[in-house]
């Protein structure tokens, strides 16, 4: 699991090492020391001249950067603090380090210079580093700091921030970096949503030893293999297709047709034993021809869901109701009848604007929204004024319909639990990419787990088929089957 933290117990951490008798100058030395090492290895100077501009705010994320520039300069780097204040209002461990930077250091007040001079100061460095905002951050971005904020994203050079990204811990702007150096702990606002790509590469470094210890209860935990291998299905090699468990899907419509065969595909490819697709006759019709594997029922053939669904559920343990369903009064009957199956159910697409109407349901349920889909099952949601509306809102969405996968950048799962799908990238951002993920809980479900548990071990293999899909071919221009096609190795990653 990798442990991320939210900026108030980082903060406390700094307080309780401070009054248990470490120096907080101690503190600063150490992060500075730290970073000014990821500087000087990620841009050796190989017998080059190298420049770095050091962005410093008020407060001690600026006093690490002051660290910073003392022991570049010390390296032969040619180095200029930008100032957001004077240099005399300097406070508390940065104004002491501010009397240990060499002289060949040039401090400049940002105020005086226009934007086009600080651009160009930025363009000619090898690399900017940000120390305007850390784990004190108050409100959104103000005054000079908003300005540098701002600036720092329009220039070419690459930007290094100072433990987090200025700006994230509020509703923007932040800085977009190419590179973060996190101090004593992983930060919650980086790890989910449109703020998961503002840290660029991150690395980690603690403050003094074993810290990480005194932290409290992470905010958030970050799914890695090992975790999902634990919860991922077995299946013995005498297995026979019942074994393995059915899927019902309710998908598809006639205008939505390949969200319902992506659905089917996804179930397949990860696994599920036996798939019936429940659907129009234009939908089936483009079934039959590619997915021979699928058991196809037609829906407007007078036959309607409750009796597919009778049918089908002693050999089917799980249902996915919703991918391109529509929302008309077909779609309405079908989710009616879907949420009498007393077996596990996955919600997802236009099955899950039925929620609120249909109350609690008889079996076990989980659901897959995007933003745009829990926000409507929420009221209306903001997600992007702060760094915890991404969690607050899956917690939410558990407490009222069941474990819920909220999709996007570091998708969440909340459940008894709440936690970060770290796989998976931009390259899953293509249509059909999340009926393609409906299909995989489905067969998870089919295969015995617990809701929360499909949703994790759907969710990382969905990502991980991205991850292995970008190493392979590149990130764009992926098709969601192809993703599909993916499952199969990222499950044998994980359950062989
Ligand atoms: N503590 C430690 O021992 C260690 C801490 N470390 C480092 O310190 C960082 C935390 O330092 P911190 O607590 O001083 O907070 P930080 O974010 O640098 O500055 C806050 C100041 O900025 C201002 N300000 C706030 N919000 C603003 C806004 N929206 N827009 C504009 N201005 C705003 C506000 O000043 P004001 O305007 O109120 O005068 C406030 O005083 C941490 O991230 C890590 O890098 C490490 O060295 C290890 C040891
Ligand atoms: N930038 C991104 N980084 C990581 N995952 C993403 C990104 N964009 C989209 N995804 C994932 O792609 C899937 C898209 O699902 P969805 O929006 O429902 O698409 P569709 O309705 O076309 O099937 C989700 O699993 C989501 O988490
Ligand atoms: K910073």
């Amino acid at each position: 699991m990798k442990k991320y933290y939210d900026s108030a117990s980082v903060a406390k951490l700094d307080a309780g090492l401070i009054s248990s008798g470490i120096p907080s100058a101690v503190l600063m030395e150490n992060a500075g020391g730290a970073i000014a090492r990821d500087v000087l290895e990620l841009f050796p100077a190989n017998g080059l001249p190298r420049r770095a501009v050091i962005c410093v705010g008020a407060g001690n994320n600026g006093g690490d950067g002051i660290v910073v520039a003392r022991r570049l300069a010390l390296s032969g780097w040619a180095v200029t603090i930008l100032l957001t204040r004077d240099r005399e209002a300097l406070k508390g461990d940065g104004a002491v380090f501010a009397r240990f930077v060499p002289s060949s250091v040039r401090w400049e007040a940002s105020g005086r210079l226009s934007d086009e001079e600080v651009l160009r100061a930025f363009d000619a460095s090898d690399v900017v580093l940000d120390g305007l905002l850390g784990t004190g951050t108050t409100g959104e971005p103000r005054g000079e700091i908003r300005r540098l904020i701002g600036l720092l994203n329009r220039s070419a050079a690459p930007c290094l921030s100072i433990d987090l990204p200025s700006g994230i811990e509020s509703g923007g702007p932040w800085v977009q970096a190419a590179f973060t150096s996190s101090i004593a702990a992983y930060k919650a606002s980086c790890a989910s949503g449109s703020r998961r790509t503002a840290c660029g590469r991150v690395k980690l470094h603690a403050l003094c030893f074993g810290e990480a210890d005194q932290l409290e209860e992470p905010a958030l935990c970050g799914l890695e293999r090992s975790d999902v291998a634990a919860l991922a299905p077995r299946c013995p090699n005498w297995a026979h297709k019942g074994t393995r468990g059915g899927v019902l899907i309710f998908a598809g419509s006639d205008r939505y047709r390949g969200a319902a065969l992506l659905s089917a595909r996804g179930a397949l490819r990860a696994g599920a034993g036996l798939v019936v697709l429940a659907s129009s006759s234009s939908v089936l019709d483009a079934a039959a021809a590619s997915l021979p594997d699928a058991i196809l029922e037609r829906l407007d053939d007078g036959s309607d869901a409750a009796s597919v669904l009778s049918r089908w559920k002693d050999r089917c343990r799980a249902m996915i109701v919703g991918p391109g369903l529509g929302r008309d009064g077909r779609a309405e009957e079908v989710a009616a009848a879907a949420a009498g199956f007393d077996g596990s159910s996955v919600w997802d697409g236009d099955g899950l604007s039925f929620l609120p109407r249909l109350g609690t349901s008889s079996g076990r349920r989980c659901l897959t929204p995007h933003e745009g889909e829990a926000a409507r099952l929420l009221g209306g949601w903001d997600f992007e004024s702060a760094p915890d509306r991404r969690a607050e809102g899956a917690r939410r969405l558990a407490g009222l319909f069941g474990p819920t996968l909220l999709k996007g950048p570091g998708s969440l799962v909340a459940g008894e639990k709440i936690s970060v799908i770290e796989a998976g990238g931009r390259v899953l951002a293509v249509p059909g990419s999340g009926d393609v993920l409906s299909g995989a809980v489905g067969a998870m479900l089919a295969a015995g787990l617990d809701c929360e548990a499909a949703l994790v071990v759907a969710g990382w293999c969905h990502g991980r088929a991205g991850d292995r899909l970008t190493e392979r071919l590149g990130a764009d221009g992926r098709l969601a089957q192809e993703i599909a096609d993916e499952l199969p190795q990222c499950l044998n990653e994980v359950c062989s």
